[in-house]
C-alpha cells in the first residue's frame, strides 16, 4: 500500500476543513520547511455548502427576493420569477458541480488534495479508499475532523425515499404538490424558493412556531409572509407515517415515485414528494473512530486526544458555515502556533454566533434571545422597534414588515443578543456582532453615528428606545 506523510492531514475539503488546512500551512515556516497539509475529500472539494447548501440555496432566493421587491417598489416595473432561468442561475453557481476551481485554489494555497474516503487507521493515521486502491496517510503533527453532517431520515420516512435539502437545492423536476416536514431554516427558506418554482407547498411543523431558536416575532413574520404567498402551514401536526407508490431512485432533484401519502395528527396529506428538513447531524460514523479508542460522543464533547481536532458541522457546533469557516481558522492557527513552539492569540470573550435566514423578510440574529439571557440570570432590559422606523429602511420599500430588537445586560450594560427581521436584516446585523465581540457597552455604541438616510439609522432607534440609564455612563 502507498504511504505518505504530511504534518497535517484534514479529512473533509468543506469550508471548515479548507480554512483548517491554509491556516495551519500560511506561511508557517517550521526547522526551516514549509509545513505541509493534505486534504482528503470524498466527493466534491468545497462541500456540502458549496455545491448543495448556502450556495445554490441563495442563488435560487436572490431572484425570487428581487422579484418580490419589484412588486412592492413604485417607479420599476415588475419582475416575475422565470423557473428554466433560475435553475440555470443555481447551476452556474454550483459550477455544474465541477470542482476543478477548488481545486486550483487549493493547489495555489500549498494544499494537496487527495480524493478518496478518509477513516482514521490509529494514531496520526488516515487510511484513504478510493477506485485506485488504498493508501495510508500519516500526519506528523495533527489530524482535522471536518467531515461535515447530514440529513436526518428517521426509519417512518426511509421506504418512502424522501426529498432531502440536497434534492432541493438540486431541484430538476418541480414537484406540482410538495410537503415539506420541518418548521426550521431549511424548511422555511426551501418553501420559499419551491413555491416561487410553481410547487404548491404544504409546510407540517411538529412544533407551534416557525424558526423556533430564534425569536417568537421573527417566526410570526416568516409564518405571515410563507402564508401570503400561498404556502399552506400547519402547525402543530406531527408525521405519523409515509407511504409512497413506487418509489425510486432516479437522482437528485428529481421526483422520487409516486404519490406519497402521510397520515398526520390532523388527517392524510398526498403530495407529489416530500421535503424532509428536520435536521443534520455530524457525519461521524464510518470515520475509524474506534482505532483510536473514541466514540462520535467524544469527538462532539471535544475529548480529544492532543493530535486531533475537529471543525464544522462534525464537531456537533451550530452548523453554519461562518461558524465552521472560523472554527477551521482558529484550529489551523493553534496546530501552525504549536508546531512552531508558540500558543496562537485567542481574545478572552467567546465569539458569538451570528445567522441570517434568508426568507423574505430576511431573520437575522446573533447572540442570545431574550428567554436565552433570561434562563442564563442576567438583568435583562430589551428595546424592541419596528423596522420601518428609520427613513433609511422606509425608503427601500413600500411596506417594511417586521421588527428590530436589541437584549442588554443591564449591570454590565453590554449587549447580549440582537434579532433584525425585514429589509437589509442580514447586513444590519454585523454591528450586533462586532458590539458584541468588542464587548462595547451601549452608552458608548450610541456614539456610533450612522449614516442618513440608511437602514443602520435603525441602531439609533434602537437605542433610543433603552432607559434613560443605560443612555449614560454609570456614575
Ligand atoms: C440547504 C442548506 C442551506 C444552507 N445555507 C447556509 C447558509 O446560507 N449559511 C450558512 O452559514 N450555512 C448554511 N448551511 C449550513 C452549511 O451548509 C454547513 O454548516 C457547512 O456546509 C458545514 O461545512 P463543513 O465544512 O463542516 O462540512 P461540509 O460542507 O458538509 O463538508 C464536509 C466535506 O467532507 C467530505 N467528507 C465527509 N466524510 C468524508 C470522509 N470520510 N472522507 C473524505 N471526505 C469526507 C464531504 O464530501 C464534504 O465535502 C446550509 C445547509 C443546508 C443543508
Ligand atoms: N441560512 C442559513 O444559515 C441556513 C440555511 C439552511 C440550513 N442551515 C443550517 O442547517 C441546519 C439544518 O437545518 P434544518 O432546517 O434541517 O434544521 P433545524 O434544526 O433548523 O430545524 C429542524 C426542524 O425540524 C423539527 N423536527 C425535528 N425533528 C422532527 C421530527 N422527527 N418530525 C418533525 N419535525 C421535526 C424541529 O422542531 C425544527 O423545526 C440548521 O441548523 C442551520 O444551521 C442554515
Amino acid at each position: 500500500m502507498d504511504e505518505l506523510e504530511y504534518d497535517v492531514v484534514v479529512v473533509g475539503g468543506g469550508p471548515a476543513g479548507e480554512n483548517a488546512a491554509q491556516y495551519a500551512v500560511e506561511g508557517t515556516v517550521v526547522d526551516g520547511r514549509a509545513m505541509t497539509a493534505a486534504i482528503v475529500e470524498g466527493e466534491l472539494l468545497g462541500g456540502e455548502c458549496s455545491y448543495w447548501a448556502c450556495i445554490p440555496s441563495k442563488a435560487l432566493l436572490r431572484p425570487v427576493s428581487v422579484a418580490g421587491l419589484t412588486a412592492d417598489l413604485p417607479g420599476v416595473s415588475t419582475a416575475h420569477v422565470a423557473a428554466k432561468a433560475l435553475l440555470e442561475r443555481r447551476d452556474a453557481w454550483v459550477s455544474h458541480y465541477d470542482d476543478s476551481g477548488q481545486q486550483d485554489w487549493a493547489e495555489g494555497a500549498g494544499l494537496t488534495v487527495l480524493r478518496g474516503t478518509g477513516r482514521l487507521a490509529g494514531e496520526r493515521t488516515v487510511r484513504v479508499a478510493s477506485a485506485d486502491g488504498d493508501r495510508l496517510v500519516r500526519a506528523r503533527r495533527a489530524v482535522v475532523i471536518a467531515t461535515g453532517s447530514a440529513a436526518r431520515v428517521p426509519e417512518t420516512y426511509a421506504d418512502a425515499l424522501p426529498w432531502d435539502s440536497r434534492d432541493a437545492t438540486g431541484v430538476v423536476e418541480v414537484p406540482e404538490r410538495l410537503v415539506v416536514v420541518g418548521g426550521g431554516v431549511v424548511a422555511c427558506e426551501a418553501a420559499t424558493w419551491m413555491a416561487a418554482l410553481g410547487s404548491t407547498v404544504t409546510l407540517v411543523v411538529r412544533g407551534h412556531r416557525l424558526l423556533s431558536r430564534t425569536e417568537p416575532f421573527a417566526g410570526e413574520a416568516v409564518l405571515a409572509s410563507l402564508r401570503e404567498r400561498g404556502v399552506t402551514v400547519r402547525l402543530g401536526t406531527s408525521v405519523e407515517s409515509v407511504r409512497r407508490d413506487s418509489p425510486g431512485a432516479t437522482g437528485t432533484g428529481r421526483i422520487h415515485g409516486g404519490t406519497v401519502t402521510l397520515a398526520t395528527s390532523h388527517g392524510d396529506l398526498e403530495a407529489d414528494e416530500v421535503l424532509l428538513a428536520i435536521g443534520r447531524e455530524p457525519r461521524l460514523d464510518d470515520l475509524g473512530l474506534s482505532s483510536v479508542d473514541l466514540t462520535a460522543e467524544d469527538v462532539t464533547s471535544g475529548r480529544l486526544p492532543e493530535w486531533l481536532h475537529v471543525v464544522g458541522d462534525a464537531s456537533g457546533g451550530p452548523p453554519l458555515t461562518h461558524w465552521g469557516k472560523h472554527q477551521g481558522r482558529v484550529v489551523g492557527a493553534r496546530i501552525a502556533a504549536a508546531s512552531a513552539g508558540e500558543v496562537a492569540w485567542e481574545p478572552d470573550r467567546e465569539a458569538p454566533v451570528p445567522q441570517v435566514v434568508f426568507t423574505d423578510p430576511e431573520v437575522a440574529s446573533v447572540g442570545l434571545t431574550e428567554a436565552e439571557a433570561r434562563e442564563a440570570g442576567h438583568d435583562v432590559v430589551v428595546t424592541r422597534v419596528p423596522t420601518s422606523s428609520a427613513a433609511g429602511t422606509g425608503l427601500l420599500r413600500d411596506h417594511v414588515v417586521g421588527d428590530a430588537q436589541l437584549v442588554v445586560d443591564a449591570r454590565s450594560r453590554l449587549l447580549l443578543g440582537a434579532t433584525f427581521v425585514g429589509v437589509e436584516a442580514g447586513e444590519l446585523l454585523h454591528a450586533a456582532t462586532v458590539a458584541i465581540t468588542g464587548g462595547v457597552p451601549v452608552h458608548v455604541l450610541r456614539h456610533a453615528v450612522a449614516s442618513y438616510p440608511t437602514a443602520a439609522e435603525l441602531w439609533l432607534r434602537l437605542l433610543e428606545e433603552l432607559p434613560r440609564e443605560l443612555r449614560t455612563p454609570p456614575a
